[in-house]
């Protein structure tokens, strides 16, 4: 796409994650940078994350012609141009007034998908009619109510989403202390609320009309097992990928359950502080599924040199979450596809480098840990 041949490097713009987060800071209010950028308990897994990629080294080989890297990707029957996909951020009018308009667009502008958060800022229909056919992915968090979820499919069915993103890490938030700290809670305060105050099935459950009561009534939800992921089957032809997948033996009842996809995350370190890097539960993950279903991954990815690292573990494509919403801050759409453009150029130039020249020769890369 020319969009990546379009970035001009005498823009000023942050480059590294460190870069990002120090300007996105700048621009964000205290508590909502906190939101962004810390993880649960004492952060352990959130830096584990980081750290990890450094022990797996990417050896490379040379004299292959990589002239013109294609790192085009195959899923559920739909070619998308890059493995870089926006992984879905809540509540993202919390960075820029245009929140996941913005994001959206920046990501149709790569032909990417972009999967959006139930609790966004803007609703399914907002953020379609602002993007048209771009591809779409819906994150579903279960509700309570069970109809009010199953509503949401339907109306990202209806909006022409690709698939549903169902969450299965946070069927309670985590304990997140900066949050506590700073008393500062974006849900109560109403930046995740377009998608229900659109819904008319979940607004019939109201019986005082608190709209944001209604969503923390509704949103949690630790009965949430497999038999819940039965009836959404029933609902949706749309494939289905579970997020939040790092027990291979979970992996293996995903696929025996019929499941499309999983996506190998840790919330970026916001769930159960020290659990393991997701970074390394992506080898066994993928080894159980042994190709049957797509695995996706996210947390931790800060450069194009992670993606490399992650492909070639075996994931088919990776999610971005907060380097791109850290563009998303400093400048709003335009940030964001800033943020997508270095990590594809780096993606390029890095699998090139290992003597890569396309996503099907990357089993031939070796890592070694
Ligand atoms: C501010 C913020 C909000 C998030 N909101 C959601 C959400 O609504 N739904 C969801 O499935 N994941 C959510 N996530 C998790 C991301 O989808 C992704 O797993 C995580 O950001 C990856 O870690 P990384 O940003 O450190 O790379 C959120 C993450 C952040 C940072
Ligand atoms: O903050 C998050 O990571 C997140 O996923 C979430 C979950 C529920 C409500 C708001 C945000």
């Amino acid at each position: 796409m020319a969009k990546v041949e379009n970035i001009s490097f005498a823009e000023n713009f942050p480059i590294s994650f460190k870069e990002l987060e120090e300007e996105a800071e700048k621009v964000m209010g205290a508590g909502g940078f906190g939101y962004v950028q810390s993880g649960a308990g004492g952060e352990e897994t959130l830096k584990k994350n980081i750290e990890s990629f450094a022990k797996y080294s990417i050896v490379p080989r040379m004299l292959r012609d990589v002239s013109v890297p294609d790192i085009s990707v195959n899923l559920f029957g739909k070619t998308y141009p890059y493995p870089v996909f926006l992984a879905p951020i809540g509540m993202q009018r919390l960075e820029h007034s245009e929140g996941e308009l913005a994001s959206a667009r920046a990501a149709a502008s790569f032909g990417i998908p972009f999967i959006q958060s139930t609790v966004s800022s803007y609703s399914i229909e907002e953020i379609a009619n602002a993007t048209g056919t771009s591809p779409k992915w819906f994150q579903l968090y279960w509700s309570n109510y069970e109809d009010a979820a199953f509503s949401m499919v339907r109306r990202a069915e209806e909006s022409g989403y690709e698939a549903i993103v169902l969450t299965v890490d946070t069927v309670m938030m985590g304990w997140r202390e900066a949050d506590l700290r700073n008393n500062f809670s974006p849900l109560k305060l109403g930046y995740g609320k377009a998608n229900y105050e659109s819904d008319p099935v979940f607004m019939a459950t109201l019986h005082d009309g608190d709209v944001v009561q209604g969503i923390l009534d509704n949103i949690h939800h630790p009965t949430l097992s497999w038999e819940h992921i039965a009836r959404l089957k029933e609902k949706t032809n749309l494939p289905i990928l579970l997020k939040g997948i790092l027990h291979p033996e979970d992996a293996r009842l995903a696929v025996e359950k019929g499941i499309d996809g999983i996506i190998v995350s840790n919330h970026g370190g916001r769930q159960l502080d020290g659990v393991i890097a997701a970074i390394d539960a992506l080898g066994p993950v993928v080894k159980e599924v042994k190709g049957r279903i797509p695995v996706l991954f996210d947390s931790g990815i800060r450069r194009g040199s992670d993606v490399v690292k992650a492909l070639a573990l075996g994931a088919d494509a990776v999610c971005l979450g907060r380097p791109y919403v850290y563009g998303l801050a400093i400048g709003g759409q335009n940030g964001v596809e800033k943020v997508l453009a270095n990590f594809i150029e780096e993606t390029k130039v890095s699998l090139s480098l290992a003597g890569v020249g396309s996503l099907k020769e990357m089993a031939s890369l070796k890592l070694l840990r």
